[in-house]
């Protein structure tokens, strides 16, 4: 690959995901979300491994655009092409099946992709604490709670420092929802 891998990534996300926004009220771009993942996981979770970096950066350009597995691992190579596959879900599967199954998944899940999972969902829930998808519940806010906690509780052991950032996001909701 030419140039930096890290910079080639966010390049690459931020033409797939182009035309899409967040769901909050401040219907900011997706690659937002791309870049914060990745952020959160070299300044919070002092991960400077490239593959997981990039893979981070491309995590729902399968999921969630026309990009192909192919595609990726012409590009990134098969290590980032194995990582994005395992933090992304099967949309053909009914919405509560593919909740179920990242539970289910994630024990299973390669190091490098527990910590992306883990940087997903912390950048996730502050953006549900900041500032809420527009139209959600508290009832379901609180649900995304619960079965987040549960999908990351799958990925402990590879990160400290991910694990008490979940672990006071996670303290502090219920604190103020008991
Ligand atoms: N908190 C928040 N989430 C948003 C926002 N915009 C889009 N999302 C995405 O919405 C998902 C949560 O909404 P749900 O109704 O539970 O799931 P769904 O998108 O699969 O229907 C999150 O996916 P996920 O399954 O947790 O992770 P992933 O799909 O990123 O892997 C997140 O990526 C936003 O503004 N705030």
């Amino acid at each position: 690959m030419s140039g930096n891998a890290i910079i080639e990534a966010a390049d690459f996300a931020a033409t797939k995901h182009v035309n899409q926004r967040r769901m909050n009220a401040e219907q900011a771009p997706y690659i937002n979300h791309c870049i914060g993942v990745c952020r959160v996981l070299t300044a919070e979770g002092n991960v400077d491994d490239t593959d997981t970096l990039v893979a981070a950066l491309l995590h729902d350009t399968v999921e969630d655009t026309d990009t192909t597995f192919e595609e990726i691992e012409a590009r990134f190579g098969p290590t980032v092409r194995k990582l994005v596959s395992e933090v992304t879900d099967d949309k053909t599967l009914e919405k509560k099946e593919r909740k179920r199954l990242q539970i289910e998944k994630a024990p299973f899940a390669s190091d490098q992709a527990k910590r992306i999972k883990m940087a997903d969902k912390i950048y996730n829930l502050r953006d549900i604490v900041k500032s809420p998808p527009l139209g959600w519940s508290e009832q379901r806010i609180k649900e995304y709670m619960e079965w987040a906690q549960k999908v990351t509780n799958g990925c402990r052991g590879v990160n400290d420092k991910l694990e008490a950032i979940l672990d006071g996001i996670y303290a502090d909701f219920h604190s103020k929802h008991p």
